[in-house]
């Protein structure tokens, strides 16, 4: 098997940095079981619609099975006299089986028709209950998961991904029960055909001749099916890499939208749409690559299926032709046949859809069984207040195993009710600090205490972030109001504690000259919003949470120098009595804290001190007051 790659997908896997590996082992990566594994809970709980759904499977491939009775019925219902050379009707009959085959139909439409709504339900049922169960790991998983994925792939396996695994977990079982049971229940009702025959007014029976064929056809299938089998496995490791870049071509076109300001900047309109043409034409090579070969080996299966066929039929005219088959009975032999092969070829043609399954089962358990690094401890220690200190003890921490240590043997405790700034240099740890606190990740050695002795492991989560007031520099905004962005978190809330934030963080007057005021729908990350407006919409959110822990991580850097003074006057009034950590690179916002720390990459904490006394000495913080006053 040809390896991604070495050929017209070197392209395609440089730009949109797919991991080679993640490709070529797809052996690897794909779970033979995971579709079931992910299916069969849902079967269970559901089980009424299951069992429903699979009896009205089992009763409509019944009836298609038993057509050929029906029509042998009817057949024999022609007497051949040979001796006269005459042909004879028994009416009745006709007519009763006529009936028997209207009433057939018409159980069979009925039958089909509740089937195919209750699968239907059945499979929107198991769809929407894998994404939220997606949704949810996604939420629970740590922000390491996220570092090194695109958003559309993400969203590829939660939108795409659920769906065809909702669609299969329909159409695989309704298929294979219709395939299986057609298929033995063919077999079955070949050999009870009527195979008897007047010959000069004497009735001789044919079974023999009819198992011999049935051998014959029963053999053929066995050895396609295994052919099916073999094939399978290499076409489900090809269509793992077709969808693997697919996602990533997602990914890339979300990535190139969120960026849209970038590109409209930096006029590369054009670059970017070749890039995108090129990308776009590598995976056409690679999906073409894949539809050739699953058409080439689909269609020589389907072609020796129906050469099955074409066997019997050359089997069945000997057999006649020594008086060893009745003519009518080939008939009904060749209808069973077809009932034999009908289900072989609704399996080939279902085995695309068994192959996207077993894929979109691998690539959701590659989010659904990644391991939760921060578990947010529903049930444990409840934080009512926050009272005491917050101690960093020898913590260590570093983005990735592999990578540097951010850092190392940090010890800090930051008094309750006290005011601190972090600066330094770029990098040198300040907003890895607040990320900690707030639970992003966890130290790799030491702990972070909250209360001066409760490991902060050992919180539930939530009741301590309802203490805990963080802004960041880069406002995160919902797709929603300006009410429903400000109270996010909150419940009952008035709309006058909403107003009152809002006047506090300066937004007011402006929400209010919107015609749609505080129910304006800000858009996709607050598109409508100046950078100013936004960090004042999140200020507005902290206000309104009142908590007892601020974390304020360049807060105001947004912000024009005089509605900065404004805001920061409320801000330092709402920081007195809480325990404040603000990380800031502009000395106005330093100025007031009680005490300023000064961090280096990779040293840690290199001076302390108030503003005045950093001033004077020697060090980043005197470089820095000199440079912003030069
Ligand atoms: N998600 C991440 N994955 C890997 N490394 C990271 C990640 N986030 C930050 N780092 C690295 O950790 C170090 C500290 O980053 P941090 O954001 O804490 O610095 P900072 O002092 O706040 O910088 P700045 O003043 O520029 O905001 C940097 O070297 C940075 O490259």
């Amino acid at each position: 098997m040809d390896k991604i790659g070495n050929n017209h997908e070197d392209y395609i896997i440089e730009k949109l940095k797919i991991k080679n590996e993640d490709i070529n082992n797809s052996k690897t990566k794909i779970n033979k079981k995971g579709f079931w594994k992910l299916v069969l809970p849902y079967y269970a709980t559901y089980w009424p619609l299951c069992t429903i759904f699979l009896l009205f499977s089992v009763i409509t491939s019944g009836i298609l099975v038993a057509m050929p009775i029906l029509v042998n019925q009817l057949l024999n219902t022609i007497n051949i006299n040979v001796a006269a050379g005459k042909i004879g009707l028994e009416w009745m009959t006709v007519i009763y089986a006529g009936i028997g085959l209207l009433i057939t139909y018409v159980l069979y439409a009925m039958f089909w028709i509740s089937r195919y709504t209750i699968s239907g339900v059945l499979a929107r049922r198991i769809e929407t209950k894998i994404r939220v169960r997606l949704l949810a790991k996604l939420l629970r998983l740590d922000l390491h998961f996220y570092h090194n994925k695109k958003t559309g792939d993400i969203l590829t396996k939660l939108i795409s991904d659920t769906q065809i695994l909702g669609d299969q977990a329909e159409q695989i079982p309704l298929q294979v029960t219709y395939s299986i049971f057609s298929f033995f229940g063919a077999s079955i009702v070949m050999f009870l055909l009527d195979n008897s025959v007047m010959v000069n007014g004497v009735q001789v029976n044919m079974k023999d001749t009819v198992y011999i064929v049935a051998a014959i056809v029963l053999g053929l299938t066995l050895l396609i099916t295994i052919a099916i089998i073999f094939l399978y496995n290499y076409l489900r490791k090809l269509q793992y890499r077709v969808r693997r870049v697919l996602s990533s071509v997602n990914g890339d076109i979300q990535d190139r939208i969120h960026n849209i300001r970038l590109i409209k900047a930096s006029g590369t309109l054009r670059h970017e749409t070749e890039r995108f043409e090129n990308i776009n034409e590598d995976y056409f090579k690679l999906i073409r690559h894949w539809e050739i070969r699953q058409g080439v080996i689909w269609g020589l299966i389907l072609a020796m299926l129906f050469s099955v066929n074409g066997v019997v039929i050359i089997v069945g005219v000997v057999f006649v032709n020594k008086n060893a088959l009745n003519p009518i009975v080939m008939v009904s032999v060749l209808m069973s046949v077809n009932q034999m092969i009908n289900p072989l070829v609704n399996l080939i043609g279902l085995m695309n859809n068994i192959i996207s399954a077993s894929v979109s089962a691998s690539r959701l358990n590659e989010i659904l069984t990644e391991p939760e690094r921060i578990l947010a401890n529903e049930g444990e220690i409840i934080v009512e207040k926050i009272t005491g200190d917050i101690i960093f003890q020898n913590v260590d921490f570093k983005y990735s195993p592999d990578g540097e240590k951010v850092l190392d043997n940090f010890n800090f405790t930051f008094k309750q009710g006290h005011s601190y700034a972090l600066v330094g240099q770029t990098g040198s740890g300040k907003s890895t600090i607040s990320r900690l606190l707030l639970r992003f990740y966890d130290p790799i050695a030491g702990a972070l205490l909250i209360n001066n002795d409760t490991n902060l492991k050992n919180v539930n989560l939530k009741s301590f972030l309802n203490h805990v007031g963080y802004v960041e520099q880069e406002p995160q905004i919902l797709f929603a109001t300006i009410a429903e962005n400000i109270a996010y978190g909150l419940e009952n809330i008035s709309q006058e504690a909403i107003y009152a934030a809002a006047k506090k963080a300066k937004l007011y007057d402006f929400v209010m000259s919107l015609p749609e005021q505080f129910e304006t729908v800000v858009g996709e990350r607050g598109h409508i919003l100046s950078g100013g407006q936004k960090q004042r919409l999140v200020i507005a959110r902290m206000f309104l949470r009142n908590p007892e822990v601020l974390i304020l991580d360049e807060a105001t850097s947004a912000l024009d120098n005089l509605v900065e003074k404004d805001i920061q006057k409320e801000l330092d009034a709402l920081m007195k009595g809480r325990t404040t950590i603000v990380i800031a690179h502009r000395l106005t916002t330093v100025k007031n804290v009680d005490q300023i720390l000064v961090l280096a990459p990779g040293k840690g904490i290199c001076q302390t001190g108030t503003f005045e006394k950093l001033r004077k000495e020697e060090g980043y913080f005197r470089d820095m007051y000199e440079a912003s006053f030069s």
